[in-house]
């Protein structure tokens, strides 16, 4: 009887708390991404969001999907949440990794995760599961050896200011 609090959330909810949070700074209107890659003594080594490179403006560039222009979409200039992520890390190797993102990666973004060594997606959402993009990651993870699984949603809901 250490008398510790029960309620505390699990390392698992956690992790996709600071991957929905991330997500929450995303300026895409329609779908937000945030992710968060985690070692193996549960550390957490970098986080990301989908949105533009450095130094394109989010108020110059386009967000909207489609246009007789494709140079007029967001598709061409977005840098994927677990390509930021990774891009992002400054310290070292990835390897062994996992990541939690609150929706399957596409491709590219399966190849980014393949090579830099994370061995392990936990993934909030599928939505996109039919796409040529996720069932070539999928077949991609399968033969690199990187397990793949869904996140278990827990009734919690959080709420506070901030
Ligand atoms: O792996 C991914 N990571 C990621 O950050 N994204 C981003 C790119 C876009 O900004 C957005 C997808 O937009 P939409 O659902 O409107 O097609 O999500 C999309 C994927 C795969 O679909
Ligand atoms: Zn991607």
């Amino acid at each position: 009887m250490s008398g510790k609090r029960k309620d505390y959330i699990s390392w698992d909810e956690y992790f996709m708390g600071v991957a929905l949070l991330s997500g929450m700074r995303s300026k895409d209107p329609n779908t937000q991404v945030g992710c968060c890659i985690v070692d193996q003594d549960n550390k957490i080594l970098s986080m990301g969001y989908n949105g533009l490179p450095k130094g394109c403006d989010d108020d110059e560039f386009p967000w909207i999907r489609e246009g007789e222009n494709p140079l007029e979409t967001k598709y061409v200039y977005t840098v994927h949440s677990e390509l930021n992520a990774i891009l992002n890390y400054k310290g070292g190797s990835l390897e062994g990794s996992k990541i939690y993102v609150s929706l399957f990666p596409c491709n590219e973004c399966a190849k980014a995760i393949i090579q830099s060594g994370i061995k392990e997606v936990i993934y909030g959402d599928d939505k996109y599961h039919e796409t040529h993009g996720v069932i070539a990651s999928k077949r991609m993870f399968d033969a690199a050896g990187v397990r793949y699984h869904p996140y278990h949603w827990t009734d919690r809901e959080v709420k506070f200011k901030i």
